[in-house]
Order: C-alpha cells, then structure tokens, then sequence
C-alpha cells in the first residue's frame, strides 16, 4: 500500500521573525507544494530490509538499515510529538555525517536529519520508501522546510496507524482536525530539527492553511488555496474573514540563505538591544493587528478598495523596514523594491484581489 502526501509553502506578509518572539504575523499558504509518497516494505524473514529517502528532485537516494537504526535507536525513539533529545540528534547527526551530498547541497543534510528523526519516531524501524519532490525553491523564505516536514508527518502518519480516519469523500480518506493537529504537532519538531528555534507559523500554515480546514483529503494535505490568510501569535492560528483569494508578486531574489543563522542572529540582536527591540517587535504586532483589519475589512464592502490597498502595501513597506532593523534584510532585497517601483511604477507590495 502507498499513500501519499502534498502540502503548501507560505508566504508571510508581516511579522516574520518577530512572531518568533511573540509578535503577530499574517501568512497564507500558496499554491506550491512539496509531495511525499510513502510505502512500507514487505515484512521478509531473511532480509532486515532498508528504509529509504529519495530526494528526486536532486537526484539523491538514501537508506539504512532498518537493524542498525533499530539498534541505535531503540532507547531513544519518541513514540509522541516531542523534542529530539540531545542524545538523538547526535546519532541523528552522525548518521547523516556518513552520507555525501554535493556540496551546493549541503543544506539538504537538515532535512535528512528531521526525515530520520520523523521516520524512526512515527513509523519505528519497519522497512519503507518515502520519495520526495517539491515545487518549492529551498531556502528562499516560502516555508520549504516545513512543507517537508508537514507532507512527510502526514504520510508517515497515515500509514503508520495513528490516522484512524474512516470519514470518506470522493473515494479518498478525510483528515480530521484533531488529526491534522498531530501533523502539526511532528511537523513542528521537524522544523526545530531544521530551523532551531521555529515560532511554528510555517507549520501551521501548512498544515491549516487552507479554506477546507476541519476537512482535509488524507492523500491531499492541505488544499492548495493561495491568499488564504491567517494571523498567528504564540502558538494560536486565527483564520481571517476575506472576500477571495488574492494574487502577489513574489520575486525571488536567488540569494540564498539559511533561516536558523537569520533567527539566531535576531535573537542575538535582541539579547544586545532588549529595549530596543522589544520596540520594535511591538511595533511588528501593531502592524500586523492592522493589516489583518485591513484584510478583514475587503469582505465588508466594496467601498474605497484602493485605499485598502494602498494601507496593504505601506504597512507592508514599515514591516520591511523593521526586517532591516532586525539585521535580516538584504541588499538584493532592496534593490527588487526600487526596480519595481522605479523602472516599472509598481510597488513590490503592491497586490491584486483574484476576480
Ligand atoms: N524537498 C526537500 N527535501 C529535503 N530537504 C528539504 C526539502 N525542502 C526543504 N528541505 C530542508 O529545508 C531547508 C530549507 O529550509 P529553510 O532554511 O527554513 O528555508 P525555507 O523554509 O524558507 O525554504 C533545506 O536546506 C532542507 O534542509
Ligand atoms: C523567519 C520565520 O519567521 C519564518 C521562517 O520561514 P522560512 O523558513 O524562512 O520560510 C521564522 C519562524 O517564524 O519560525
Ligand atoms: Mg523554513
């Protein structure tokens, strides 16, 4: 038996590493996913079997020996959503140390880990394959990390018999929402194998972030609803009242980066400046409530939709401005925001509701 598994990026509109430290922010999920299949090996008396990781979109396929990772981790396994423990990361971590991985690659290495850590927790040590794609470019701030971690959990999960969803539509098994919560929940220990120190909106966002949220499809994670807009503080989603989807212009940059190092460093930052920045996340949270008012208030009337989107796009533009006194912007960053508002008289944050 296969199953299989696909959920969204995000993208965040404001709020982005300061809902770290507790400030609101706004996300949605967007129409890109990451697809996982998972099936589980024939039990075979003679061979101990492997439990396989294929990355296709880089041409990369892992395995181990279901014995060995019996073996190393047999007093460590997490049978419920929990941290990894120090002593677990460090086999984890050695355990990925013995693979190779081209070196423009080399990021890939924390997602095998979290996928190690996920598999031995939710399925244990029965022989399987679980094979990967993604729409997504990897590190460029559209949540690749934990679409991985969300379309993996709930593959792992479905299979491993912790889904005891009967509830059927259209031929397809249907996750409840108590289920989704337990995605959720794995999804976002993987994050913090990959991440370090993740608020949980990306997870959250893929995983909930969709119109269709009590009533997901099993092998369809997540609907891909773009412009479906939540607010997210300190653990709790809130879904946002909106008249339809709305279209952005995502530029990618192609510079590359690492999330953990950029929110280590606003951490440090804040260690260094705690008034300071304490202003600043609070200034964040300010934002953000208004721009979900804003959001709101495009299902109320018609009336003046300009000016609403206008108040988008500044708010917008102030949330930018407090990522760079957070030391988290970029100079490619910038230049993609007088390009657009120069040479083609748009703004970058400028946005269109979906007719
Ligand atoms: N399809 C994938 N396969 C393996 N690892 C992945 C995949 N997608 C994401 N990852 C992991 O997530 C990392 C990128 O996460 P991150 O730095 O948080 O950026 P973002 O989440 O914005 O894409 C990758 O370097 C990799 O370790
Ligand atoms: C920067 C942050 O706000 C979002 C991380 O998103 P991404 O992995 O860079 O797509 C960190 C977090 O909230 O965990
Ligand atoms: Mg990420």
């Amino acid at each position: 038996m296969e199953v299989r598994a696909r959920a969204p990026g995000k993208i965040i509109l404001s709020g982005e590493h300061a809902v770290v430290h507790g400030s609101t922010a706004v996300a949605a999920a967007i129409d890109l996913h990451t697809y996982v299949s998972f099936r589980l090996h024939a039990p075979s008396d003679n061979d101990d079997g492997l439990i396989e990781l294929e990355l296709k979109d880089f041409g990369l396929a892992f395995s181990w020996s279901s014995q060995r990772l019996r073996e190393l981790f047999s007093e460590l396994g997490s049978w419920s959503p929990r941290s990894c423990s120090t002593e677990c990361l460090k086999v984890i971590t050695s355990l990925v140390e013995e693979l190779s991985f081209p070196e423009a690659k080399i990021g890939l290495s924390s997602g095998v880990s979290a996928f190690l850590y996920l598999y031995t927790s939710i399925v244990g040590f029965r022989p399987g394959k679980v094979r990967v794609t993604s729409e997504l470019p990897l590190a460029s701030g559209l949540g690749s990390s934990a679409s991985f971690c969300v379309s993996v959990s709930a593959a792992l999960l479905a299979l491993s018999g912790d889904v005891y969803s009967d509830n059927q539509q259209n031929g397809w098994l249907v996750m409840r929402e108590n289920e989704l919560e337990l995605v959720n929940k794995w999804a976002f220990e993987g994050e913090k194998i990959i991440h370090g120190k993740p608020s949980g909106i990306d997870n959250t966002v893929s995983t909930f972030g969709s119109e269709a949220f009590s009533c997901l499809e099993l092998i369809m994670i997540a609907l891909s609803v773009t412009g479906s807009m939540i607010m997210f503080r300190l653990g709790e989603l809130t879904r946002l009242k909106s008249s339809g989807p709305l279209r952005m212009l995502i530029t990618n940059t192609k510079v590359g980066r690492n999330t953990k190092a950029l929110v280590a460093g606003v951490s440090e930052r804040a260690q260094r400046h705690p008034d300071a920045m304490a202003a600043v996340f609070t200034a964040v949270d300010s934002i953000s409530k208004e721009l979900s008012a804003v959001i709101e208030s495009f299902a109320l009337d018609d009336v003046s939709i300009t000016a609403k989107e206008e108040k988008l796009e500044e708010l917008m533009e102030m949330n930018q401005g407090l990522l760079q006194c957070m030391g988290v912007s970029h100079t490619s960053i910038e230049t993609v925001l007088r390009t657009t508002l120069r040479k083609y008289v748009i703004s970058t944050f400028r946005w269109e509701r979906k007719q």
